[in-house]
């Protein structure tokens, strides 16, 4: 079943039966769904099955970065498994990235293949210390470009990087962007956040949301009250 939501709800739990409970709680029709390196390590393929078996559309964010033609085998491996979208780091590489780009082409496999720039979780320091001294925005912005140029249909980045991407990358470049955090929220081990509907003002195409609805007292209350902020004009 296919959406117009932008959200994306990160089904981050230890057990199959656990993230099967919180997608029953959900409707397809209105957001997506994310299965990250926990949930898939423990259940496997088996939880991609069960979501597509409940109507909703997968993003399989297992993050690959290797070479290129390992990497190449692991997109193709997600996607002949239906999911609508799939990733991998950008800081693997042009040929990396191509080379998944190329092996989908080729299998005539339809999957969104989308690159990871600088995680959200990472702040300025974090980058130096890696060896990387240009800003957090710069580097998104640099990373976004290769990603581009390789092929890939849009960027994992955080929302306040958004609106520089929708520049220069152009809007149907998807800005996937974690990092959300409603104002009932707390920030968690993410450094560049945005709320919601400030999030798709700036240029999110999809926003990505895990524990302020699944570790919410309420889920399905925290997800409406961030439905209704985002269709609330302002
Ligand atoms: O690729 C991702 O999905 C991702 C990239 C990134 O830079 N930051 C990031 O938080 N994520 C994922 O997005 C989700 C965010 O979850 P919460 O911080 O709980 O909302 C987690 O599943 C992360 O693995």
């Amino acid at each position: 079943m296919s959406t117009e939501s932008p959200l994306i709800i990160a089904l981050d739990y230890p057990s199959l039966d656990a993230a099967l409970c919180m997608a029953d709680q959900l409707d397809p029709r209105h957001c997506r769904v994310k299965v990250g390196k926990e949930l898939f390590t423990r259940s496997g393929p088996s939880v991609i099955e069960a979501l597509h078996g409940r109507g909703f559309e997968v993003f399989l964010d297992l993050k690959f970065h290797d070479i290129p033609n390992t990497v190449a085998s692991a997109v193709q491996a997600a996607a002949e498994q239906g999911v609508w979208m799939v990733n991998l780091h950008a800081g693997g590489g042009r040929r990396m990235m191509e080379a998944a780009r190329e092996r989908l082409a080729q299998h005539d496999l339809h999957t969104h293949l989308i690159a990871v720039t600088v995680l959200t979780s990472l702040h300025a320091e974090d980058l130096r210390e890696v060896g990387v001294t240009a800003s957090p925005a710069d580097h998104v912005e640099r990373l976004a470009l290769l990603a581009q140029q390789s092929g890939m249909q849009g960027v994992v980045c955080s929302a306040q990087e958004a609106g520089r991407l929708k520049k220069i990358c152009g809007e149907d470049f998807l800005k996937v962007t974690p990092g959300i955090r409603p104002s009932f929220s707390a920030a968690d081990d993410q450094q560049r956040i945005m709320m919601p509907k400030q999030a798709m003002a700036a240029g999110s195409t999809h926003l990505v949301i895990g524990r302020p609805v699944t570790q919410a007292k309420d889920p399905i209350a925290a997800l409406a009250a961030i439905q209704t902020e985002l269709s609330v004009s302002s």
